[in-house]
């Protein structure tokens, strides 16, 4: 069956985020008179939505979980910075834009399916200049569960009205390939993004790409191909 839609991932994927997301938690932790992080130690805390950002922020440990108090204050003061922060220094990875361009005038459904909240996914992407490209964007919080569970991925199928098998997820991290395996959506990962600091190459996945764009040539000569 051929591909007539591709699910993107956002952040380690579109668009290199860190700087404003680590600047956001930087901010919240001198508020809260606690050390600073290094934007390699953020990268590794991203992937699994903004709870985890925050309590890993807080605590270092993807188990072990802050107080609720310190947890509701943290949270709080990040989303607060991260609404100002949003954008600022973020940037597109190499052969974003021409691979959106090219799929687009080829005639795929783009979506972008992240564990982003909405309430920050859709000015990022209006900021940036690509939210015209997606017919829709499932955040983190669209629905009860995140990416690793299938759920979201299901979601955006269903909306953009296309089978799994159909569609393909283009992904920075085992989140994508997890949430995208267990919906019966093909997965391909980017070598650049984050991986909660592991290389894709010990991900299970159906391909690795190096930029969108090539990946977008790819998509386009299977279909093109007799
Ligand atoms: O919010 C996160 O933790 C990561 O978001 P992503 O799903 O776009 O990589
Ligand atoms: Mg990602």
């Amino acid at each position: 069956m051929t591909i007539q839609a591709v699910l993107f991932d956002l952040d380690g994927t579109l668009l290199h985020t860190v700087p404003d997301l680590a600047a956001a938690v930087n901010a919240m932790l001198v508020d809260l008179g606690k050390p600073v992080l290094s934007e390699e130690t953020v990268a590794v805390y991203v992937g699994k939505g903004a709870e985890n950002l925050v309590n890993r922020s807080l605590t270092g440990s993807m188990t072990e979980k802050a107080s609720p108090e310190l947890y509701a204050q943290a949270m709080a003061n990040w989303q607060n910075h991260y609404t100002h922060i949003n954008g600022n220094h973020s940037v597109f990875y190499d052969g974003v834009k021409e691979g959106l361009a090219l799929l687009k005038q080829a005639g795929f459904k783009l979506a972008v399916v992240t564990n982003k909240p909405e309430r920050f996914t859709h000015p990022l992407l209006e900021r940036t200049g690509i939210a015209h490209y997606f017919e829709v964007v499932v955040g983190g919080d669209t629905c009860p569960v995140k990416k690793p569970d299938p759920m979201p991925v299901q979601h955006a199928c269903r909306l953009l009205g296309v089978e799994p098998a159909q569609t393909l997820m283009i992904g920075d991290s085992v989140n994508d390939s997890l949430a995208a395996n267990a919906a019966g959506v093909p997965c391909w990962l980017l070598p650049y993004g984050y991986n909660e600091g592991r290389s894709v190459h010990e991900t299970q996945c159906d391909g690795i790409v190096n930029t969108i764009e090539e990946a977008a040539q790819r998509l386009i000569g299977t279909r093109t191909s007799p």
